[in-house]
């Protein structure tokens, strides 16, 4: 088998982390199956865990134990080793979900039991070499998404939000996301910016949000893009415009099942190459976390890493 390593965010999730490593260790320990662990103690380390499992343990697989935050960093260390090795992906990710959101679990289709998706992490019957988002003012990728505007101050208030502790504790985090979007909804003012996609230049007046998706959902299972695929070569851009706050509230309500997509406010693109101007600063999320402010530039980098998927049924 290949070696293992394990990052784990034991903050993830509001204490899931720790209570499912707790779990997952047990069972290695009983089975007698090797790995090297490493347990994230700041913001920011999963990324040179990653690195460090790589470049000096040489390990084949990564299993994080964690949320869309821990795998974004992750992801950030897998993609860094390999472009500063100019090598091909050496390393794949598999994910124990044990977050807030968990869209990258859900994208590709691992259940929230942790036994069964350490089951799928072990057997890795199934691989996809997925695409990523690259952030360059940032210098960092995302793996399901980046947005600005709206969605920015979503990400920002649910993360600060004393109601996402509380409700993770009940097994409902990804309802914070929902008390979020009603609270920055009534008082979001929107605002002119210009997206080029691949060249083309476009000026949106009254945009509530730009979001660029590599994956079809965020904000916890929000089918924001239903068509965005991360394997196709291509990122997925929505961008929602509106004079009025009452007109955006079927939007609102629609967007959970993917079904706003018919709304005139809401606009879809499709490019390799985004950039995002605002006339003035808006706040910029990545993977659902705080990431600077516009302007934006983004390169789509195809079949970037390599992802444990669970195997579809025929
Ligand atoms: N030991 C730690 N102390 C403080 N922050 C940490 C620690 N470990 C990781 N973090 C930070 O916690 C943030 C959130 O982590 P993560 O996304 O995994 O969990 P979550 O917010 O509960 O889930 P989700 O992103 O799915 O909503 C990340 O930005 C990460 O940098």
């Amino acid at each position: 088998m290949e070696s293992i390593g394990i990052i784990v965010n034991p903050l993830s999730g509001n204490g899931r982390g720790a209570n499912i490593w707790g779990d997952i260790q047990a069972y290695l320990q009983a089975n007698r199956i090797s790995y090297l662990a490493k347990l994230t103690t700041q913001a920011g380390e999963a990324t040179q865990h990653a690195i460090t499992l790589i470049q000096e343990h040489h390990v084949q697989r990564i299993i994080i134990i964690g949320g869309d935050g821990t795998v974004h960093e992750a992801a950030g260390g897998v993609w860094q080793h390999q472009n500063s090795n100019g090598s091909s992906p050496v390393c794949s990710l598999a994910i124990i979900p044990a977050g807030t959101g968990n869209d990258f679990a859900k994208a590709y289709g691992i259940p929230n039991h942790p036994l069964e998706a350490l089951h799928i992490a072990l057997h890795a019957a199934d691989t996809l070499q997925i695409d990523l988002l690259y952030a360059s003012q940032i210098n960092q990728v995302a793996v399901n998404s980046i947005g600005a505007g709206f969605d920015g101050m979503v990400a920002k208030l649910t993360n600060e939000a004393s109601y996402k502790k509380f409700l993770n504790r009940l097994g409902l985090g990804r309802l914070s996301y929902f008390i979020s979007i009603l609270r920055v909804f009534t008082t979001y003012q929107p605002s002119t910016a210009w997206i080029e996609v691949d060249g083309s230049v476009t000026k949106l007046p009254y945009m509530w949000l730009a979001a660029v998706a590599n994956i079809p959902f965020y904000g916890g299972a929000i089918q924001i893009c239903p068509t965005a695929s991360p394997t196709d070569g291509m990122a997925d851009v929505v961008v929602i415009q509106s004079k009025s706050r009452i007109r955006l509230l079927p939007v609102l309500f629609t967007v959970y099942q993917g079904k706003h997509t018919e709304h005139p406010a809401v606009t879809f693109y499709k490019g390799k190459s985004i950039s995002i101007r605002t006339e003035k600063p808006l706040l910029v999320q990545a993977d659902g976390e705080f990431a600077g402010s516009t302007p934006l530039q983004i390169e789509l980098l195809p079949a970037a890493i390599t992802v444990i998927r669970s195997k579809p049924t025929a």
